[in-house]
């Protein structure tokens, strides 16, 4: 019989450190990573590049279909290059974000995305980062995690976040992004933005970085080594 590939799922609203937390369970536990949201993200900047309308599904599905991406990750550092040009940096912008939540919405864009991202369990296991990896894409997975944050806290990480990169960035906008893209997100009729059943919650509005990885950790332990 084959062997199960072990999957961990951290799903959840933007700025709840998802991503975070997944850099750091890939790491602990020797398995690979699925950032899903920069496939998003890399589909709403094909589409700016080929002048495709973020609403033009007809359009939209045979470039998700035949999207030309790559990960990769050298010394820790992912780098993501879309038809051989590096947009790792392009692709973080809140424009972007909201952009990738748009085409997002599209259940066929959706469907069309869903075999690349399965591509990325192998062995020695995945953690899967996004909205839907436990409800959606990898209903079966071993632990799943639904990580939130208030919008508050959520909009100053990531108004600290793109200011050290040397973003322009007000709070007040972030806060309105975030809530228009959270509200975006839990309300489109495919895959919305919502806990799975069987997923652990963790509310990371007064914890640090550490006190989440611990959390997670304990419950992770309990599923992969009951
Ligand atoms: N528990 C936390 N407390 C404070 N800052 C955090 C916490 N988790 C993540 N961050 C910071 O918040 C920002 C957004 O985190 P990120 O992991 O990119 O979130 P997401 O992937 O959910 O959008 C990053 O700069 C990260 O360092
Ligand atoms: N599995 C996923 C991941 C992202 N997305 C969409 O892609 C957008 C960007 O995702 P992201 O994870 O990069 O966003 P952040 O949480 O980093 O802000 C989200 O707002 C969602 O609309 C999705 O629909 N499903």
């Amino acid at each position: 019989m084959p062997q199960q590939i072990p999957i961990i799922t951290v799903d959840g609203p933007s700025g709840a450190g998802k991503g975070t937390l997944s850099a750091m369970l890939a790491e602990a536990y020797q398995m690979h990573f699925l950032d899903s949201g920069a496939i998003y993200r890399v589909l709403a900047v094909a589409a700016l590049h080929h002048g495709i309308s973020l609403d033009d599904q007809d359009a939209l599905v045979p470039l998700a279909t035949g999207l030309d991406v790559s990960f990769i990750t050298q010394d820790k550092i992912t780098r993501v290059v879309l038809e051989g040009e590096d947009v790792s940096d392009d692709i973080r912008t809140e424009e972007v974000g909201s952009a990738a939540s748009q085409v997002a919405a599209i259940p066929v864009v959706r469907e069309a995305l869903l075999r690349r991202q399965r591509g990325f369990a192998q062995m020695p296991g995945l953690v899967a980062d996004g909205r839907d990896m436990g409800t959606v894409v990898f209903q079966n997975a071993n632990a799943k995690i639904f990580l939130t944050a208030s919008a508050q806290a959520r909009a100053e990480r990531r108004y600290e976040q793109l200011k050290d990169k040397g973003h322009d960035v007000k709070i007040s906008r972030l806060l309105i992004d975030i809530q228009a893209r959270d509200e975006r997100d839990a309300n489109r009729t495919t895959a919305p933005l919502v806990a799975a059943e069987d997923a652990f919650e963790i509310d990371s509005t007064d914890l640090n970085i550490t006190q989440v990885f611990e959390k997670a950790k304990q419950f992770i332990d309990s599923k992969l080594f009951p």
